[in-house]
């Protein structure tokens, strides 16, 4: 059984920031529904490239067939490891069906982590981010906060109410911001 936290927030609250940090410290793996989504769209004889990518430019969310699958190998290629920290996942609706229909009996959700920072600082790092992200610009952001507000925000809602989010502001330094992280994550494995 793979024991799961996922990481969701705002696009440039910080996800992956502090994934990777968790993942250094704390014995998570870090797996980043973007990143892997991402690598599928340059993988050479992919059948979703092109529609990976018309979603990602249109700030849209892809089919949770195509995520999922991606998700659940990543996990089982993995080697031993707490937990896997699932960065940008579940987005909507279609991602949070498809996730309990695909990973029913093959994984537990420990809680959600929930990184909460203003949308105008959100896109303002983004814009600087520097990875040369097709998404990374004001239309596409405009599309992503959007889709943010709109489909993200209410499963981060639907969470909350089995009392599994765990918010931590993210409109802070990192290190401020990791400090918290990891207090929440001392106190779910002593649960
Ligand atoms: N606490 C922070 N303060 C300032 N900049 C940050 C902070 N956390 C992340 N960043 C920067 O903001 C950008 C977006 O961060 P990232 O981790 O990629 O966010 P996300 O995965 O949520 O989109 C990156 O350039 C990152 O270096
Ligand atoms: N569950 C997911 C996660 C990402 N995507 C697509 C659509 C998103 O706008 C892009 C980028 O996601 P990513 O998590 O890398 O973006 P941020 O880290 O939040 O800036 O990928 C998706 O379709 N489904
Ligand atoms: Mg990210």
């Amino acid at each position: 059984m793979h024991n799961v936290v996922f990481v969701l927030g705002p696009p440039g609250s910080g996800k992956g920031t502090i994934c990777s940090k968790i993942q250094e410290n704390l014995n998570y793996v870090h797996l980043s529904a973007g990143d892997l989504l991402r690598a599928e769209r340059q993988r050479e004889g992919s059948e979703y490239g092109a529609l990976i990518e018309s979603h990602i430019k249109n700030g849209s969310i892809v089919p949770v067939e195509i995520t999922c699958s991606l998700l659940e190998n990543a996990m089982n290629a993995s080697g031993d490891a707490k937990g896997f920290l699932v960065d940008g996942f579940p987005r909507n609706e279609d991602n949070l069906q498809g996730w309990n229909k695909q990973m029913e009996g093959k994984a537990v959700v420990q809680f959600v982590l929930f990184l909460s920072c203003p949308v105008s600082i959100c896109i303002d790092r983004c814009l600087n981010r520097g990875q040369g992200r097709t998404d990374d610009n004001e239309e596409s952001l405009k599309k992503r906060v959007e889709t943010y507000n709109h489909q993200t925000y209410p499963i981060i809602e639907h969470f909350e109410k089995s009392g599994l989010v765990r918010e931590v502001k993210s409109e802070r330094s990192i290190d401020e911001i990791y400090a918290d992280v990891v207090n929440v994550f001392n106190a779910a494995n002593k649960e």
